[in-house]
């Protein structure tokens, strides 16, 4: 024993050395991230300082955003920071291309895309009618012999004889038949719904998740009031839809399909319209026409639009409108018309006040002024929602939530995809988030910059900048994105003007945590026969991610704001009909929202945006009526960075909307976010989780098949080749070393005492700031509020961070790198069959690996030493009571191994691991062919690409109430049995 310690501390001290020598062979690099997390600070305070005086009277980001964005040449120079920036702006096909190294976009400039013709031409319109007209009259001969192009031809064609046949429903309304039949049975529920609307000339929201058909349900009602004489306007009057750019075309060829005999014309410039807008508005309104128009047009052209009666406004992704102080929410709220049909997806994306814009347009009034709501609404809801709420709030905010959703229900109809699943037969989908590790050169960066001027400047409570504090803090959060993303977006900006980009270098895969895990998927996908979607928030990441396909050769498409918006929607249909591209690129604005990529079968999300509804509308873009295949969706996030704080407010958002939407029973299982929390690179834990890992460790995916095996098996004899036994015997060995190092720390002198030891100094101030004393306001909600006044006593300092980073388990690190010099030490002797028999009991792993979830092997494997290392023995236990019980234990172990450590790795949980045990058994009882595609990509993944963690998605969302309750009932078993112990000492 003795000689083992003295073995370790030598170990240790040469440790030490490495380190130290190590450090200073780092430097360079540490310095060019420190110097480069400067230079872009200086530039960013320029730049925010900048936007402060020239925003000093926007109050929210979204609007900042907005402003640049619109068509100031300002622009440009944020315009990368917007990408990360939460706005409301889609409109980007004005914009101009980044200031970064373009590279030839092989596939978009061979493509020849054909446009897809609107009715806004006269001429163009009546040739198509004609043709129609011939073609339908060529189908009911029984001579057609064309592509069927319309719903009534296809009707005819399928043996059908009467296309004017009626569907005539209670009150009137005549659908055609053609399109009525091919409705599912909760889309004929919303034409009926939209015609009730329509009766009590009432405005609507058409809420049902995406991908469900709310065009077609739109256009089949409008169709059978176009066919209906009744009203005003003798059946359907001119109408407005409002759509995002890019599925302003998609409306176009669901019209021209569904309902050919109406006109519909593109008031935009990629439109066929040519000359004066006032005389498209003029014609169309004379032939009670449908007239597209972008959100940007319409605030462009309101003034004209308005000076006429419109029937029917329909706002298609009509969550644009969710601010209600932006200018387009502002116009559309001003069209005298009582039919006014909001469509969407995510009707509630982020907080209250957006679901009171959405009925302001409507349904104005309903929900009172917007004060009113605010106050008697939002605010007791919210508050409930918190962690921190008490009961009485939490009981007054599910009342009100209750009679809120009351108000509007006959106002809103919104169908789930799994309330719908029997009619739709959708095929299944798996929604995982990847924790992925930062590469070392982004991991200098992260940290370089969270000790940045920037970023102390934004935490320090004196600071010097004064407010506004919000533009600051986005611009740093903005950029920590950036550093997750590739170290080169960041390192991009920080590089004089004059120096030349290294083109070999920049945007190399391998220097990105998360295009390693991209790298490894679509190897993986491509030999498994998949198609994939690839979302990013910023155009600058998709050149990156474009340059590297390119470098693979891999087939691929890319769509983002500066693809012309007449050539999208044949982009899209070229992927979804031309399977030898392997990727479809996206910015998650541009690509995420309204269109149908069913092409595709795996998504990859790969950063996150602040609003959860933004991510689901871009996954949703595979999964929805028209997909045959299973679906799997990638989340990737860095883990302990930034990203995995914005997934966390993600998770909250969600409670929030959930509550108003399906259940208002639902509670928050998070804490509010303060601001130097997210100013922080949090580290695995001690069981190699991120932070958001271990709130949801029951969700964790655990991935379990023979080639993980093998691969552990392999990895356990390459890597370490030592016996769990040996293992925890130099745990144990460790642990003592470290109890030595403290007490003999402890009896050192005074002045070396009261060295305070900065890890219990940050201990304090976090539980300070977890338990403040003023517990009913929220803290700083970066989106939401409006709040600044950030309670600066209570954030941390600097010198805070630096300890936390830089500091952390210093003796930890020394004594970790001792073991693990130690074990492939150990290791060569093994090899060379030079085994210490004595000291060391062996059991070959080899020849008898434990059955061990591979995930948890993995991060054990990663974290485990670090975590014995930092657990100290209980005060009554000695050394020798521990020998003993290990031998006691040793006679039984090889046997009782294979048991126990399956039971301890899947402890007995209700949620999906349940669910993937079902799976597990029937793969074992079928074939390894069979095994899940899923599973092993994601053990690959988990051996290879660096990834942390994966959690389901899904999971984390519907199952943390659970995990609230598993929580609660954990604390209680914990508190039951120290009162039991309690009691049996009393008794003594
Ligand atoms: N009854 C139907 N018969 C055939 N195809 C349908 C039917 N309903 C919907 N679809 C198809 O399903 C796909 C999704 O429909 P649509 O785009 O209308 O969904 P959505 O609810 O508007 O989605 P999002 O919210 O994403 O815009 C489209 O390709 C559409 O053609």
């Amino acid at each position: 024993m003795v000689d083992i310690n003295k073995y370790l501390e030598t170990q240790l001290a040469l440790a030490k050395q490495r380190s130290d020598f190590r450090s200073s062979k780092k430097a360079p690099v540490s310095e060019k991230s420190k110097a480069a997390a400067e230079l872009i600070s200086k530039k960013q305070d320029k730049n925010s300082m900048k936007k402060s005086s020239k925003d000093e009277s926007k109050e929210n980001s979204a609007q900042i955003v907005h402003a640049e964005t619109s068509n100031t040449s300002a622009a440009r120079n944020s315009e990368e920071d917007s990408d990360y920036i939460p706005s409301d702006n889609d409109d980007l096909s004005e914009i101009p291309t980044l200031n970064i190294p373009v590279f030839p976009t092989t596939s978009r400039s061979k493509l020849n895309l054909k446009k897809i013709i609107d009715d806004g031409d006269t001429h163009l319109y009546k040739e198509r009618l004609e043709n129609w007209k011939q073609n339908l009259a060529a189908a009911c001969a029984g001579k057609y012999e064309g592509e069927t192009c319309s719903a009534d031809i296809h009707y005819i064609v399928d043996g059908n004889e009467d296309v004017n046949e009626m569907h005539q429903m209670q009150n009137g309304l005549n659908i055609p038949c053609y399109i009525w039949r091919q409705l599912y049975k909760y889309q004929k529920i919303g034409v009926k719904w939209l015609w009730e609307l329509h009766q009590v000339q009432s405005g609507g929201l058409l809420g049902d998740e995406m991908g469900l058909g709310k065009t077609v349900q739109i256009i089949a009602f409008l169709a059978g009031l176009s066919k209906t004489d009744s009203g005003n306007w003798g059946g359907l009057g001119p109408s407005i839809i409002v759509a995002p750019a890019t599925v302003i075309y998609q409306w176009v060829t669901h019209f021209h399909y569904w309902c050919p005999f109406l006109r519909v014309a593109v008031m935009h410039h990629s439109g066929s319209h040519v000359g004066n807008h006032n005389k498209l508005i003029r014609e169309l309104h004379d032939s009670h026409g449908i007239l597209l128009i972008t959100y940007a047009g319409v605030v462009k052209y309101s003034k004209d639009l308005m000076s006429r009666k419109w029937h029917y406004l329909i706002l298609d992704e009509g969550h644009k409108i969710r601010n209600p102080d932006t200018q387009v929410s502002k116009f559309v709220k001003k069209f005298q018309t009582p039919h006014k049909i909001l469509i969407t997806g995510s009707p509630m994306q982020n907080s209250l006040q957006e679901l009171w814009s959405l009925f302001d347009f409507m349904r104005p009034g309903l929900l009172g002024t917007y004060n009113a709501f605010m106050e008697h609404f939002a605010q007791p809801i919210t508050q409930g929602g918190y962690a921190n709420a008490t009961e009485f709030q939490e009981a007054t905010a599910l009342e009100i939530a209750k009679a809120l959703r009351n108000m509007i229900t006959p106002y809103m109809l919104r169908r789930t995809k799994a309330e719908v699943q029997e009619h739709i037969k959708l095929p299944e989908k798996n929604e995982q988030v990847l924790f992925c590790a930062l590469s070392r050169e982004q991991r200098d960066l992260y940290m370089g910059y969270l000790m940045s001027t920037t970023v102390r400047s934004i935490l320090d409570k004196e600071s010097r900048y004064g407010d506004p504090l919000r533009a600051r803090v986005l611009v740093a959060l903005s950029t920590l994105r950036k550093i997750c993303n590739h170290p080169d977006l960041y390192l991009y900006e920080a590089q004089e003007e004059c120096q030349e980009i290294d083109e070999e270098t920049f945007g190399f895969w391998k220097r990105s945590g998360k295009m390693t895990v991209v790298h490894s998927l679509l190897k993986i996908w491509q030999k498994q026969g998949h198609r994939a979607l690839i979302f990013s928030q910023s155009r600058a990441m998709l050149c990156l991610l474009e340059q590297y396909l390119q470098n693979q050769e891999y087939k691929y498409l890319k769509m983002d704001g500066t693809v012309s918006v007449g050539l999208r929607q044949n982009l899209i249909k070229t992927f979804n009909e031309n399977s030898e591209y392997l990727v479809f690129l996206a910015t998650t604005r541009v690509g995420g929202l309204g269109v149908n990529l069913t092409g595709a079968d795996r998504v990859i999300i790969y950063d996150p945006d602040w609003n959860p509804a933004t991510d689901s509308q871009a996954k949703e873009r595979a999964w929805r009526i028209g997909q045959l295949r299973n679906v799997t969706v990638y989340r990737l996030l860095s883990g302990g960075t930034i990203e995995e704080k914005i997934y966390q407010r993600q998770i909250f958002k969600h409670f929030l909307s959930n509550k108003i939407l399906i259940d208002p029973n639902q509670k928050n299982v998070l804490t509010t976010s303060t601001l130097q929390g997210l100013f922080t690179y949090d580290e695995p834990n001690c069981e190699g989780d991120t932070e958001t890992a271990s709130l949801f460790k029951h969700t964790k995916v655990n991935v379990h098949n023979k080639s993980k095996e093998k691969h552990n098996k392999t990895s356990i004899h390459e890597g370490a080749s030592f016996s769990q036994e040996k293992v925890t015997e130099m745990r144990r060995r460790a642990r003592e070393i470290s109890r030595q190092i403290m007490s003999n720390i402890k009896s050192k002198p005074k002045a070396l005492e009261e060295k305070k030891d900065p890890r219990e100094e940050y201990k304090k101030k976090r539980d300070l700031i977890l338990n403040q004393p003023k517990m009913n306001e929220p803290e700083l909600n970066l989106i939401d509020d409006k709040v600044t006044n950030v309670p600066f006593e209570n954030i941390l300092s600097e010198l805070d961070i630096i300890n936390l980073h830089s500091k952390k388990d210093y003796e930890e690190n020394l004594l970790k790198e001792a073991l693990q010099k130690r074990e492939s030490e150990a290791e060569e002797g093994e090899l060379s069959g030079d085994d210490d028999n004595d000291t060391m009991p062996n059991i070959d792993v080899a020849k008898d690996p434990p059955m061990v979830d591979s995930a948890t092997q993995n991060y054990a494997e990663q974290n485990d030493i670090q975590d014995q290392i930092s657990l100290k023995l209980p005060e009554n236990v000695t050394e020798i009571d521990l020998e003993e019980k290990r031998k006691k234990s040793d006679k039984h172990h090889k046997s009782k191994r294979k048991r126990r450590s399956s039971d301890k790795l899947n402890p007995e949980i209700e949620n999906l691991i349940a669910v993937k045990k079902i799976k597990k058994k029937e793969t074992r009882r079928n074939n390894e062919k069979h095994r899940n595609d899923d599973d092993y990509v994601l053990s690959k993944l988990f051996a290879k690409a660096g990834v942390k963690n994966a959690l389901q998605h899904d999971v984390v969302v519907g199952l943390a109430e659970k995990e609230k309750r598993h929580r609660l009932k954990e604390e209680a078993t914990k508190k039951a049995k120290l009162a039991v112990r309690a009691v049996k000492f009393s008794s003594k």
